[in-house]
C-alpha cells in the first residue's frame, strides 16, 4: 500500500491526508529560536539512568533505524527536567540528510544540522507505552543534534551494526549498549510541548532538545545514509533525509533550562 514516507508521493506534505492531526495545535519538530526561549529557573536538572543490559535489539523499520530497550522495569528511565514522575526508555532513532547540510528536524534560529537523535521515553503513570502515546503527557523525547567534526567513536558500535540491517524490516540482537555515551557533557535543554515528528503524529510528547550537540564525522553520516528505505529485492532506495521539516508554533512558548 500506499505508505506513508519521505517521498515526493507520500512525504511530510502528505500526511495530512491520512493524518489531519498533522495540521493541529502542538505539531513537532519547530525551528527554536533562543532569544525568544524563556528561562524557567523552576525547571529541574535532566535526570537519565540507563541500564546497558535493558539494550535489545536494532531494526530498520523502513523509515529510520531504531534500538529497542526492554521497559518492563524501572531500569532505563529519564526523570527530572520540564516532566513529573518517571519515564521507561522505550528506543532511540534518528533522522538525517541527503547531504551533512541538512537532516535534523529541530533547528536552531533555522541552522539545521546533519543528524538528530532522539530517545524515546514514555511516563510510567500509565499501563502501557501505547496507552502512553495517546495521552497529552505520555511520551517525553529527548533530542540531540549531530555536528560535523570529530568520528565519534561513541557511535561506531551503532554504525557497526548497520551493514546488518540494511534493508527495511532487518533486525538484529544488540545488547550491552548504554545509550549515556551518545550524550553531549552539559545537558541544558530547551523544552516544549509537542508531538511525534512521523506518523501518528500524536499530540502527546513533551520535547527535550539539548543545546549541546554530539560529533559526527563526514564518513559517519555517509554509513547512515547506506542503509534502504526498501525491503530486500525491491529497487535499492537510500535511506537519506529522513526529517520533517519544522511546524508552526502557534502561540506555544519554548522555555530554557539556561539563561
Ligand atoms: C500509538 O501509536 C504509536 C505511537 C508511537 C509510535 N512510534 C513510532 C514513531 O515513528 C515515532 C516517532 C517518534 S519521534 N521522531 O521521536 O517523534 S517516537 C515514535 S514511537 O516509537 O513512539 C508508533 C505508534
Ligand atoms: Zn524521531
Amino acid at each position: 500500500s500506499h505508505g506513508w514516507g519521505y517521498g515526493p508521493g507520500n512525504g511530510p506534505a502528505k500526511w495530512c491526508e491520512s493524518y489531519p492531526i498533522a495540521n493541529g495545535p502542538r505539531q513537532s519538530p519547530i525551528d527554536i529560536v533562543p532569544g525568544q526561549a524563556t528561562y524557567d529557573p523552576s525547571l529541574r536538572p535532566l535526570t537519565l539512568k540507563y541500564d546497558p543490559t535493558t539494550s535489545l535489539s536494532i531494526l530498520n523499520n523502513g523509515h529510520s533505524f531504531q534500538v529497542d530497550f526492554s521497559d518492563d522495569g524501572d531500569k532505563s528511565t529519564l526523570t527530572g527536567g520540564p516532566i513529573s514522575g518517571t519515564y521507561r526508555l522505550k528506543q532511540f532513532h534518528f533522522h538525517w540528510g541527503s547531504r551533512d547540510e541538512c537532516g535534523s528536524e529541530h533547528t536552531v534560529s533555522g541552522t539545521k544540522y546533519p543528524c538528530e537523535l532522539h530517545l524515546v521515553h514514555w511516563n510510567t503513570k500509565y499501563p502501557s507505552f501505547g496507552d502512553a502515546a495517546n495521552q497529552p503527557d505520555g511520551l517525553a523525547v529527548v533530542g540531540v543534534f549531530l555536528k560535523i567534526g570529530a568520528a565519534n567513536p561513541n557511535l561506531q558500535k551503532v554504525l557497526d551494526a548497520l551493514d546488518a540491517i540494511k534493508n527495511k524490516g532487518k533486525q538484529t540482537t544488540f545488547g550491552n549498549f548504554d545509550p549515556k555515551v551518545l550524550l553531549p557533557a552539559s545537558l541544558e535543554f530547551w523544552t516544549y510541548d509537542g508531538s511525534l515528528t512521523t506518523p501518528p503524529l500524536l499530540e502527546s510528547v513533551t520535547w527535550i532538545v539539548l543545546r549541546q550537540p554530539i560529533s559526527v564525522s563526514s564518513a559517519q553520516m555517509a554509513k547512515f545514509r547506506s542503509l534502504l528505505f526498501s525491503p530486500e529485492g525491491e529497487t535499492p532506495c537510500c535511506m537519506q533525509d529522513n526529517y520533517r521539516p519544522p511546524q508552526p508554533l502557534k502561540g506555544r512558548k519554548v522555555r530554557s533550562s539556561f539563561k
